[in-house]
């Protein structure tokens, strides 16, 4: 779980609250309060998209372990774990936002994680090679300000 607190910004138009990024575990929960700021990218890559704080409301993200173990070889691409960012707080009041992220316990570690065998044949070949979550989580902090999809560096096709 990760609490995220953004100050106001007094230049808000030179900085981010956070750089793009994609959630590297399975699924995300987050709920944010009402200040807004949190973008993510349409599936075209054209443009960024507000995402409307409503009260009461959870933003479900998936996540780059979906995307690699099922997501892109049921939909060839069609679902993708979302790329999103934070723009710097431009309101006079801090922008308050809580995320739980759902991925592999430490139990987990020596797992490897890649395309379900079953979905996998000459007609739908693997997009991604077997890894671990360590080594997702190294390559996500590796990556940090590079803003590379982190799904790249497993790809094999
Ligand atoms: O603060 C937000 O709205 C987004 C936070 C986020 O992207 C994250 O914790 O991974
Ligand atoms: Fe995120």
């Amino acid at each position: 779980m990760a609490g995220h607190y953004y100050l106001p910004c007094p230049e808000p138009d030179r900085t981010l609250g956070s750089v793009l990024h994609t959630d590297v575990g399975v699924l995300t929960v987050l709920i944010q309060d009402e200040i807004g700021g949190l973008q993510v990218k349409s599936m075209k890559d054209e443009y960024w998209v507000d995402v409307k704080p409503i009260p009461g409301a959870l933003i479900i993200n998936v996540g780059d372990l979906l995307q690699i173990c099922m997501l892109d070889i049921i939909s060839n691409d069609e679902y993708k774990s979302v790329e999103h960012r934070v723009l710097a707080n431009s309101s006079n009041e801090p922008r308050i936002s809580v995320a739980i992220f759902f991925n592999p316990g430490r139990r987990g570690e020596a797992d490897l994680y890649g395309p379900l065998q079953e979905l996998i044949s000459t007609k739908n070949p693997a997009y991604y090679s077997n890894s671990k979550m360590s080594e997702h989580v190294e390559v996500f902090r590796s990556n940090a300000l590079a803003c590379n999809r982190i799904t790249n560096h497993f790809k094999l096709l």
